[in-house]
């Protein structure tokens, strides 16, 4: 059985995301949860010619039955940004919604892939951690924040500017996912060597600053959705590729806890500090979730400066996150 839940599944990023995935052949259960629309959510997607079978499931009494014994759980639930705001401004509502998905989680598919993509990341995922190390099931090769919009972004702007295929293009980001803490390594890129310095930071900022370009654009109505729904579909289907069709060499640049015990993280906390927990790096995936922590590789003057100066906000965020739970009665 791989059954793959859906938080926040009737939402802007949820009703898209559940049908690219839909679309796999490796999942045999998708179930769709949220507070409102999710039987007719489930009900549509269950219509499609695919092998999966669809449950919707609305309201906390059925989140049990929800998220039980999941294989992959994802959680795009909660609130979106309106102009003006920061992602960090979500905290006060996103956090205790995040923290008692990820206490059913803990509670009933203890060994889930979690894939959060609820912001702020920087400090949900340190919420989810903590709730699992709460109720002793924490295992940071599973749980991923996903940031996998950054890197598709990153791939279309700087094609955009180099004439490459944006779909075959690899840029790699890595730190957290919100304005400055968000680093792209354009150095390593073939063919940015051609760009100016002012081209190369134009579109840094354009990919740090993306996400705000769309909540611009929609003008109230929300943040990215469908782009969030793609990247967060292809985060999710290279988990099941790694775990469930033993896919080797599979890598994605995904937030996760450094403390996970595997080859790479070491080397990581050496170029960017002991003290920061989490990070975006790039991760070979596998049969258990973060297989190798890859290194970061060499990054130029300019990419030290940005590195820098993502350091404190991101380390707040973390804070931020961790103290949510631990600072909070035992759940
Ligand atoms: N990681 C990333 O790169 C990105 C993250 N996001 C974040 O994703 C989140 C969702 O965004 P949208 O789908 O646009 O928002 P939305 O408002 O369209 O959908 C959110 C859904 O969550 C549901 N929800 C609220 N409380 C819930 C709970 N306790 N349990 C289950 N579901 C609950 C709502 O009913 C709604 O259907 C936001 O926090 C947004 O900032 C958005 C884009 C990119
Ligand atoms: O900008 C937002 O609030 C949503 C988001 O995380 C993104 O689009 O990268």
């Amino acid at each position: 059985m791989v059954k793959v839940t859906v938080c926040g599944a009737a939402g802007g990023i949820g009703q898209p995301l559940s049908l690219l995935l839909k679309q796999s052949e490796h999942i045999t259960h998708l179930s769709l949860y949220d507070i409102v629309n999710t039987p007719g959510v489930a009900a549509d997607l269950s219509h499609i010619n695919t092998k999966s079978k669809v449950t919707g499931h609305k309201g906390s009494d059925q989140l049990e039955e929800a998220i039980k014994d999941s294989t992959v759980v994802v959680i795009p639930a909660g609130v979106p940004r309106k102009p003006g705001m920061t992602r960090d401004d979500l905290f006060k509502i996103n956090a205790g919604i995040v923290r008692d998905l990820a206490v059913a989680a803990a509670k009933f598919a203890p060994k889930a892939f979690m894939c959060i993509i609820s912001n702020p990341v920087n400090s949900t995922v340190p919420i989810v951690a903590e709730v699992f190390k709460q109720f002793n099931v924490y295992d940071p090769r599973r749980i991923f924040g996903v940031t996998t919009l950054d890197i598709v972004r990153a791939s279309t702007f700087v094609s955009e500017l180099i004439g490459t295929c944006p779909s075959s293009l690899r840029v790699p980001v890595v730190g957290g996912h919100s304005g400055v803490t968000i680093l792209p390594v354009l150095s390593q890129v073939e063919g940015t060597e051609k760009l100016s310095q002012e081209q190369i930071k134009q579109v840094t900022n354009r990919i740090q600053f993306g996400g705000d370009e769309v909540v611009k654009a929609k003008d109230g109505a929300g943040s990215a959705t469908l782009s969030m729904a793609f990247a967060g579909a292809r985060f999710a289907l290279n988990i099941i590729e790694a775990v469930v069709a033993k896919k080797t060499g599979i890598v994605e640049c995904t937030y996760v806890d450094l403390a996970a015990d595997v080859a790479g993280a070491a080397e990581v906390k050496e170029l960017i500090g002991n003290d920061l927990g989490f990070f975006s790096v790039p991760v070979e995936l596998g049969p258990n979730g973060v297989e190798k922590i890859l290194p970061i590789g060499a990054i130029n003057n300019y990419e030290k400066e940005l590195f820098a100066a993502a350091a404190s906000e991101l380390k707040g965020n973390i804070v931020k996150g961790s103290t949510f739970i631990t600072e909070s009665p035992k759940l």
